[in-house]
C-alpha cells in the first residue's frame, strides 16, 4: 500500500461512484466499533480464491454457503480503502494506484451524487405464500423423522421472503441505519457487479477472527428466542429461559467446534459461556473460543480452522454431510451467499493486519429494486414446525424492520 490519498469525498459519494461505474466495493463496520471502512476493487471483477489468510492480500471476502475447503471464495481487492467516523470524515484513507488509473476519475470526479433520498421506499411483500409455509413446516417434519431414525442429529433448514421496493433504495442510508439499529452487529454492504447484486446484512456470528495481538477467535452460535417478551418489553438477558432442544443445539456447535481443535492437536484453547446475547430483535445462547496463536506456534490457525468449520452446524447440521446432503436436496431455493462468509481480510489497522470473517445470516440479497431476505433455523427431535416457521420470521423481521421503517 502506497501513499496516503486524502480526499473530500464522503462514504455515500465514494459508495454511489463505484457502483455506477461498476467496480466491486464492500463497506463494513465491525461490532462494537464507530468506525465504517469502505474497499473498492479497481480491476472491476472479483476475484474466485482459496482463503489463505497468509497469502491474501488487504481485501473483503465472500463465500458462498457451499464452499469446500473455502477454495471458491470471492474476494475483493483493496485497491482503494477509506476509513470513516459515524459522521463520515475520513480517519485513513489509502490507494495502491498511480492517478493515472481510469478508476480514479469515475471515484473521484463522479456524477454528482444523487441527493440523498431520507425516506425508505415504500415496499410489498411478494413471498412466501400460504403454500410455501406449508411446505416448509412439512419438510421440518420429515427432518425429525430422519433424525429419529438417525440419519443425522440437527439440520439448519432456510427459506426466503421476497420483497419489492417501489423505487430503488438507497443502500448507504440502509447501511447506516443497521448500524445505529445492530451496534454488536457486523453490519455490511457488499456490491458484486458481475451478478448484479448488492448482499446486505446485520450478522451476528463471528466465524474466525485474528487480531494484532495474534488471538484466533470463533463463536458457537444457536437457539433463538425473542428479546422481548409478550407485553414486547426487553428480556433481561440473565432471565432468559432456555429449553432443552436450545440447549442441546447449541451444545452441538460447540462439540463441533472442539472437534476441529481436536484434529489439529489445538488443546490450549479458552472457552467461555455460553451465555445469552442479544441479537437485534432476538437472543441467542453463545460461546467464545480463543487462540493465542503465537504461544501455540500455528499462525495457519485461521486459514485451517476455517476450512475445517465451515459450514458450521449453525448454518448446516451435524455430521455434516448428512446435513448438507438434506439441506441441498429439500430447500427450494439456492442459498448463494446466504449462510456462507463474509469480512475484511488483513486490513491494517493500529499495528498489524487483522482479519474477522463472519457467517453471512440477518441478509437481504439486492437486485434491482427486488429483495431476497434468507433466514433458517436449527433442527433437532425435539423441533416443532410451526415454531421453527415462527423463529425464521422473526430472523427476517431483523432485516425487515429495519429496511421498511421510515
Ligand atoms: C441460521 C440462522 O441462524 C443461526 C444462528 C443462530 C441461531 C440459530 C438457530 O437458533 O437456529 C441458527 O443456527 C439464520 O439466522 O438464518
Amino acid at each position: 500500500m502506497s501513499s496516503t490519498l486524502q480526499t473530500q469525498q464522503t462514504g455515500q459519494a465514494l459508495w454511489q461512484a463505484a457502483v455506477q461505474a461498476g467496480y466491486p466495493a464492500a463497506i463494513w463496520r465491525l461490532p462494537n466499533h464507530s468506525e465504517r471502512e469502505l474497499i473498492i476493487d479497481a480491476s472491476g471483477t472479483v476475484s474466485t480464491v482459496a482463503m489463505d489468510f497468509e497469502e491474501l492480500p488487504m481485501g473483503f471476502a465472500v463465500s458462498p454457503f457451499i464452499n469446500p475447503d473455502a477454495e471458491q471464495t470471492l474476494f475483493l481487492k483493496a485497491d482503494f480503502y477509506w476509513r470513516f467516523d459515524e459522521n463520515g470524515t475520513i480517519l485513513a484513507a489509502e490507494h495502491k494506484h498511480t492517478d493515472k488509473h481510469p478508476a480514479l476519475d469515475a471515484l473521484f470526479h463522479p456524477a454528482p451524487a444523487t441527493a440523498r433520498k431520507e425516506t425508505i421506499p415504500a415496499i410489498q411483500i411478494l413471498g412466501p405464500s400460504g403454500e410455501q409455509q406449508a411446505q416448509f413446516e412439512k419438510t421440518v417434519a420429515q427432518a425429525i423423522r430422519q433424525m429419529e431414525r438417525g440419519k443425522f442429529r440437527k439440520v439448519v433448514l432456510s427459506r426466503t421472503k421476497t420483497i419489492q421496493f417501489d423505487e430503488q433504495p438507497d443502500v448507504l442510508m440502509l447501511f447506516n441505519r443497521l448500524c445505529k439499529a445492530y451496534p454488536n452487529a457486523f453490519v455490511s454492504a457488499v456490491y458484486l457487479p458481475e451478478r448484479n447484486q448488492i448482499w446486505l446484512g446485520a450478522t451476528p456470528e463471528r466465524l474466525v477472527s485474528m487480531d494484532t495481538d495474534g488471538i484466533f477467535r470463533t463463536v458457537a452460535l444457536a437457539g433463538t428466542q425473542s428479546a422481548f417478551d409478550s407485553e414486547g418489553r426487553p428480556k433481561r438477558p440473565a432471565d432468559a429461559p432456555w429449553t432443552q432442544k436450545e440447549i442441546e443445539e447449541q451444545a452441538l456447535v460447540g462439540r463441533y467446534i472442539i472437534g476441529c481443535f481436536k484434529k489439529i492437536r489445538i488443546r490450549e484453547y479458552i472457552e467461555e459461556g455460553p451465555r445469552t446475547v442479544v441479537a437485534g430483535n432476538l437472543m441467542h445462547l453463545r460461546s467464545d473460543y480463543s487462540v493465542d496463536m503465537q504461544a501455540v506456534n500455528f499462525p495457519q490457525l485461521g486459514t485451517v480452522m476455517l476450512r475445517l468449520l465451515h459450514p458450521t452446524s449453525a448454518v448446516c447440521g451435524m455430521p455434516r454431510e448428512a446435513a448438507q446432503e438434506f439441506i441441498l436436496q429439500s430447500e427450494t431455493h439456492d442459498r448463494e451467499l446466504y449462510s456462507g462468509f463474509l469480512g475484511p481480510v488483513n486490513i491494517f489497522r493500529n499495528e498489524g493486519p487483522e482479519s474477522h470473517l463472519f457467517v453471512n445470516l440477518r441478509c437481504m440479497k439486492l437486485e434491482g429494486q427486488e429483495g431476497t431476505l434468507y433466514a433458517g433455523a436449527g433442527l433437532t427431535e425435539d423441533s416443532v414446525p410451526a415454531k421453527e416457521w415462527r423463529e425464521t420470521e422473526l430472523k427476517c423481521d431483523t432485516l425487515l424492520s429495519v429496511v421498511t421503517k421510515s
